[in-house]
């Protein structure tokens, strides 16, 4: 089948010049379905899967469905190995431990470096070149070891440990007597705090600078306060909680840029005036933060050269392989010596801020099931009472978090059960065999751990919440498959050498957090019959949850 270049479509179009418009678009239209199914027919290792659509793919098959839903239902209709189509692009879905064992090598030599390939819609909405910048879109080895070294180095700085428990044990306290003021009985968003909790965190760790978040929506919480508060000070508040909600806009943003082509985001008017909404929130979200990079790099240029830089990630990459250079580790790979490009600061800076959103839904989630399963957080109390004593003012350490084991199987048992990242993609960048397949390189994946981590083969009693299958396990025999699979059929952080670098920070701040409420305070979900409010695109968050937060009764 020849395939169709401009000549032959002006060569039809003199054919039909004495035709309407109308005829000559229905040949066009012709033309171009019977080419699509003539690929689709002839595609190379068909799989089961939903019948796509020219230009839609299988997209218009979502609408109505959570994504995460959606694949659990293709799932159950088209079993553990299916295909779908979303922007042009064939992903191939694998719901099976051992069909994506070959993607998590934590090694160099691995065939699956990268986890997308970079398409059009990547490139519109991130704005990017052929091969991404920074790290988790990055598709060129050598170019995100070069970041990745950077994030990976920070999270190793002395005493970092010490200084994210210290730093959230801070702020809990300050978020801590905004509570008390607001009052016992006054129902609250904790995902609107906890946004701002982690974000405020993260922007410190990344920035060097503190935002205010949990103050400023504090502020805005309270009339009287803001309203006996000056312009600047108004408009502080106002910009710092505008960023965090476009932090959001842009998270939620993302599929649509993966799901539909470029045809249907210009013209399809109800997604066309989604698009333009978010193309408008990132233009003003890259705004802000090429402005904190730019006035950061002129503080350090102002700095004179014997006085000492602070150190956070932003200085670290501003002044990586400069002779202003805060770090201690040095590579001794040539090509991993230049300084950083604007584009990679960006990405890093963002990707971290992007990091602390996904923080903010484990906690919702993880309290979510704590109000749900008394039984659970009581267990979790005792925990914490055993290993942080009675004094309710006694400062969390490292040591401490890590006898929190039983604290940790609840992270996990949430996880597992309600998971942030149901579907990790990867991309093959050498020919695989995949589930007794040959695939060529660039294909597309998705490790659908959604499934993955619900399947009976692999999880005793998979419905069932209880950390107790994280617990100790391999001090007793109830759950004996877990015993064999948790390491090829479980995760939260994804794996092999694309394994989330934040995942120490985010467990520090997790359960640091979860320690420092539950032993002082009680969480009760307004209303437990209501259903848990998430929504999935590629990641799932939590969209509200509201809470009434008591003083525990002793
Ligand atoms: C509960 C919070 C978090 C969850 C559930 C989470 C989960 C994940 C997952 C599943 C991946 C993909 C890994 C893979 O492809 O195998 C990832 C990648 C990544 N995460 Fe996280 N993450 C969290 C917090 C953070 C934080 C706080 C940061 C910032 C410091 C961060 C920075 C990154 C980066 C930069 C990548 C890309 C890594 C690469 O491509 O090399 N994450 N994360």
């Amino acid at each position: 089948m020849p395939t169709f270049n401009i000549n032959m479509i002006f060569t039809i179009i003199s054919l039909f010049v004495n035709y309407s418009v109308f005829s000559l678009l229905i040949v066009i239209t012709v033309i171009y379905v019977t080419q699509y199914y003539y690929r689709y027919f002839t595609r190379p290792n068909p799989l089961p899967g939903p019948f796509p659509l020219p230009i839609l793919g299988n997209a218009h098959q979502r609408i109505g469905f959570e994504h995460i839903d959606w694949l659990m239902s293709l799932y159950k209709k088209y079993g553990d190995m299916y295909e779908i189509n979303l922007a042009g692009e064939r992903v191939i879905i694998l719901s099976r431990p051992d069909l994506i064992e070959n993607m998590n090598v934590p090694s160099s030599k691995t065939k699956y470096p990268i986890r997308n390939l970079i398409t059009e819609g990547t490139m519109e909405y991130m704005k990017y070149g052929a091969s991404g910048s920074g790290i988790s879109r990055n598709t060129d080895y050598k170019s995100w070891k070069y970041n990745r070294q950077f994030v990976s180095q920070a999270m190793m700085t002395p005493n970092f440990n010490d200084k994210i428990i210290t730093r959230t044990i801070e702020l809990w306290r300050e978020m801590e007597s905004y509570w008390n003021i607001i009052g016992e009985n006054k129902e609250l968003d904790l995902k609107k705090w906890m946004s701002r909790f982690t974000n405020e965190i993260i922007f410190e760790v990344s920035t060097g600078v503190k935002n205010n978040s949990v103050a400023s929506y504090y502020s805005t919480l309270i009339p009287e306060n803001y309203a006996s508060l000056n312009k600047k000070e108004k408009e502080k508040i106002e910009e710092t909680e505008k960023f965090i909600q476009s932090l959001e806009i842009f998270d939620k943003g993302l599929i649509y840029f993966f799901m539909f082509n470029k045809l249907i985001r210009r013209y399809v008017p109800f997604i066309r005036g989604q698009i333009n909404n978010f193309l408008k929130n990132r233009d003003y979200l890259f705004d802000k933060i090429y402005n904190i990079i730019k006035e950061r790099r002129v503080e350090i240029e102002s700095t004179p050269l014997d006085q000492p830089l602070r150190y956070d990630m932003l200085t670290s990459y501003l002044t990586a392989n400069t002779p202003r250079d805060i770090n201690v580790t040095k590579h001794a790979d040539i090509e991993l010596l230049r300084p950083m490009t604007d584009g990679d600061v960006f990405d890093n800076i963002f990707d971290s801020l992007l990091g602390g959103g996904t923080m903010s839904n484990l906690i919702c989630f993880v309290i979510y099931y704590l109000g749900t399963y008394p039984e659970v957080k009581q267990r979790l109390r005792q925990e914490i009472e055993m290993v942080l004593g009675k004094d309710l003012t006694k400062p969390i350490t490292a040591k401490d978090l890590d006898e929190l084991q039983y604290c940790d199987a609840v992270i996990k048992e949430v996880h597992r059960h309600h998971p942030i990242s149901f579907s990790i993609p990867r991309v093959n960048l050498e020919k695989d065999e995949v589930g007794g397949i040959n695939w060529p390189e660039k294909t597309s994946f998705q490790m659908h751990y959604g499934a993955i981590m619900k399947n009976k083969n692999y999880w005793t009693d998979p419905e069932k919440f209880d950390p107790d299958r994280f617990y100790k396990v391999e001090e007793s025999d109830k759950y004996l498959l877990e015993k064999q699979h948790i390491k090829d059929s479980f995760t939260i952080w994804g794996g092999g050498i694309r394994i989330c670098p934040g995942r120490k920070l985010a467990m520090i701040v997790l359960k640091c957090l979860v320690s420092l409420i539950y032993r002082k305070y009680d969480i009760e979900i307004a209303d437990v019959n209501e259903p848990f409010k998430c929504r999935s695109g590629l990641l799932r968050v939590c969209k509200e949850l509201i809470v009434k937060i008591k003083p525990r009764i002793y």
